[in-house]
């Protein structure tokens, strides 16, 4: 993990040395593990770099707390150097040799075996402690991440902890971030051992995750004199007769969020099936690109969804590119994303930093195939994608990244697997739309659709249909709005 050596480096240059990060970190393991578990048995296991030295330290503070505390080494105290060793001789006793550490069945086991510096899958004892302590019932803690896991890739090549709480420091890393390394850290938090300010600007921050404090302005609220046209004039494209759902899923979904006026442009040969199905959002017919465009200038769009149901092919290609000439800023997904496998060229020199691309892992693939089977992580490859298609990028799954094309990156784990399911990328098509109808930065407008799309699933639960992450919407929005009103009576009552 580079960014966090030389966050360390950048924090020693600034007056701050390593053992007195190595005391803030260990003492922040034993305190989250005091404020969530009943005094108990503890196992800390140790390995024999810096993460080891925090387990001592965690070891020693909790001792004092009065917890039955039991330390186990891999490898040869007498090798410890630098700041573990330092830790060793402020726990002050031997250390048993690892082989003896079964994990106790009711106990708690601090796996401080491996961090930063996990060079290769785990092996011999380490790999079958492991094992073993997965299948005990004994909570595990793990000291930055899980030992097996590579906090960069968030993968592990082999057996890897499986915790119930891991507690890293500075800042979230890809393993926190990301599935699958997230699913192993269990409840996770982050704790400031006292890097100086300004040491993120030494580094390039890996990523932030997806809260509403990054995008204060949203959802935004219609002011009293407000009408329909100044609340962002939304088109979707609908695809032909038998492909039609997908257009109208993401236009009902672009009116719960907030767009005034939403409009599905439908070739004339399923004018009728759209008009059909809808009462809010309003249906014009088009024939050809011209007729598309004129629709587009008559609505007088602020912005358009292209790709749920247009189909693949040249046709949805000259739509999207024929849409590109004007003003609104578009959300391509789907089948405007995959029309492009091969020709990403063309689509990516005529995108605009306004725009947002929606891809999950197939799409993505089709259009950044290299980036795809790169040895990166998830955040790396978006970050990329977003550079090399000068627009937003939103890398959608279970832990879906937004990228901006100036290199930041925000992560989602505000969500829920049951999202899983057909039609709820048009809904979150439909919902980014929305903001960006109504003026949003294409970045928040993203990040905040990602979010409510997230919250609405969690609030529709498990068996959940598209349809259901709209109608749960209006309940998303309230209790945003409850928490921002909630979070700025705590900030003034400081
Ligand atoms: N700023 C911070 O975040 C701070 C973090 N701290 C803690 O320090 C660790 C990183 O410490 P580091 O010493 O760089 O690395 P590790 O302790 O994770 O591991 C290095 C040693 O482990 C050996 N190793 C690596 N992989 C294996 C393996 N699979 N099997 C056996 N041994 C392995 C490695 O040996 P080599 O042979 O590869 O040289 C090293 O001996 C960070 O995670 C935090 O917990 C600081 O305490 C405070 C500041
Ligand atoms: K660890």
């Amino acid at each position: 993990m580079d960014a966090i050596r030389r966050a360390d480096a950048f924090a020693i240059a600034n007056g701050v040395d390593g053992w007195t990060l190595m005391q803030a970190a260990g003492q922040a393991v034993a305190q989250s593990i005091a404020q969530r578990w009943s005094k108990r048995p503890v196992r800390v296991l140790c390995g024999p770099g810096n993460n080891g030295g925090d387990g001592f330290v965690a070891a020693a503070a909790l001792r004092e707390k009065g917890w039955p505390v039991r330390v186990f080494l891999l490898g040869d105290a007498a090798k410890l150097t630098g700041d573990a060793a330092r830790a060793y001789a402020h726990w002050g006793d031997p250390a048993e040799p690892l082989e003896n550490a079964r994990p106790d069945e009711a106990g708690l086991v601090i796996d401080a075996l491996f961090g930063a510096g996990l060079a290769r899958p785990l092996e011999g004892q380490a790999a079958e402690l492991c094992t073993a302590t997965n299948s005990a019932r004994a909570v595990c803690v793990a000291v930055d991440v899980p030992s097996g896991l590579d906090g960069d890739r968030a993968q592990a090549d082999g057996a890897v902890f499986r915790a119930d709480l891991t507690v890293t420091f500075h800042r979230p890393k890809p393993a926190h971030l990301l599935e699958p390394g997230r699913g192993q850290c269990g409840e996770i938090v982050c704790v400031d051992i006292g890097i100086p300010d300004g040491w993120r600007a030494e580094i390039e921050p890996v990523g932030d995750y997806n809260t509403p404090d990054l995008w204060p302005d949203l959802p935004t609220r219609p002011d009293r004199q407000t009408h329909k046209h100044g609340r962002g004039r939304l088109a979707v494209l609908s695809g032909g007769p038998s492909a039609t759902g997908a257009a109208r899923l993401a236009a009902q979904a672009g009116l719960r969020a907030g767009s005034g006026l939403v409009t599905v442009l439908s070739p004339k040969n399923a004018l009728l099936v759209n008009a059909q199905s809808l009462s809010e959002v309003m249906v014009r017919g088009f024939d050809g690109v011209e007729g598309f465009l004129a629709g587009l200038d008559g609505l007088r769009a602020t912005a358009a969804v292209l790709g749920p149901g247009a189909g693949v092919g040249e046709g949805t290609r000259e739509l999207v590119i024929a849409a590109l000439s004007r003003s609104p800023a578009l959300v391509l997904d789907a089948d405007a994303l995959t029309s492009f496998e091969g020709e990403t060229d063309h689509l990516f020199s005529h995108l605009r930093p306004g725009d947002v691309l929606t891809p999950h892992a197939g799409e993505f693939a089709r259009l950044f195939p290299d980036l795809a089977e790169a040895p990166i992580n998830k955040i790396e490859a978006a970050r990329t994608a977003a550079e090399r298609a000068g627009c937003v990028v939103v890398f959608k799954g279970p832990d879906t990244v937004i990228a901006a094309p100036d290199g930041r990156v925000r992560v989602n784990t505000h969500a829920t697997p049951a999202l899983a399911t057909a039609g709820t990328g048009d809904v979150l098509a439909g919902i980014t739309g929305a903001f960006l109808a109504q003026g949003t930065d294409a970045f928040d407008a993203a990040s905040a659709a990602v979010w409510l799309h997230g919250d609405a699933g969690l609030r529709a639960g498990e068996g959940l249909i598209a349809g259901d992450v709209i109608a749960a919407l209006p309940n998303s929005f309230a209790a945003l709005r409850r928490r921002r009103r909630t979070d700025a009576a705590r900030s003034a009552l400081k």
